[in-house]
């Protein structure tokens, strides 16, 4: 098999979580408080001529150590507001003693991945020396979102 210098290698850990969100002024449904069990994808990507000395583009167990660590501590059984959405977030923390997760824009799924990829993804991995080259967020079994770099 010949290399060429664009072929890449890439390994994916998919980790899920519960969350609660809503989306202002949607002219739907999704303006009410509603929970999903959202399924993230995460790909890492290495050029093959850069894998010469590497058996693993990057551990499936440090993937799931860092990005679901950070879930856990911060979406998983929370409610993720825009940050225009204070009164329902004090609201609810004031009932149960979570700390909601604010987000500067409404918490679609496209803003949820994005921020994840820009935001979480480059801090969590940067001592590894691999690219997140994709992420995929799906918010029900018929409907997700990605971000490819
Ligand atoms: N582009 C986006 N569209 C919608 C988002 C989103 O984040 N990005 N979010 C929602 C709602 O949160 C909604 O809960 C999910 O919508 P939908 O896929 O329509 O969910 P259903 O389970 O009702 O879908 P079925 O078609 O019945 O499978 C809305 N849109």
């Amino acid at each position: 098999m010949s290399i060429e210098s664009n072929n890449m290698i890439s390994c994916t850990k998919k980790i899920e979580f519960d969350a609660a969100h809503r989306i202002i002024d949607h002219h739907g449904a999704c303006k009410m408080l509603h929970g999903h069990r959202y399924v993230i994808e995460v790909t890492f990507s290495k050029f093959l001529k850069d894998f010469t000395n590497h058996d693993m583009v990057i551990d499936f167990i440090i993937i799931k150590q860092k990005l679901d660590s950070w879930i856990k501590q911060h979406w998983d059984h929370n409610t993720i507001l825009s940050e225009q959405d204070k009164d329902l977030g004090n609201s609810i923390e004031k009932c149960t003693s979570q700390t909601i997760f604010y987000l500067k824009k409404q918490p679609t799924a496209e803003n949820m991945a994005i921020f994840l990829m820009q935001e979480i993804i480059p801090v969590l991995f940067d001592e590894y020396g691999v690219k997140c080259t994709r992420l995929r967020l799906r918010e029900t079994p018929s409907s997700f979102v990605e971000v490819l770099m």
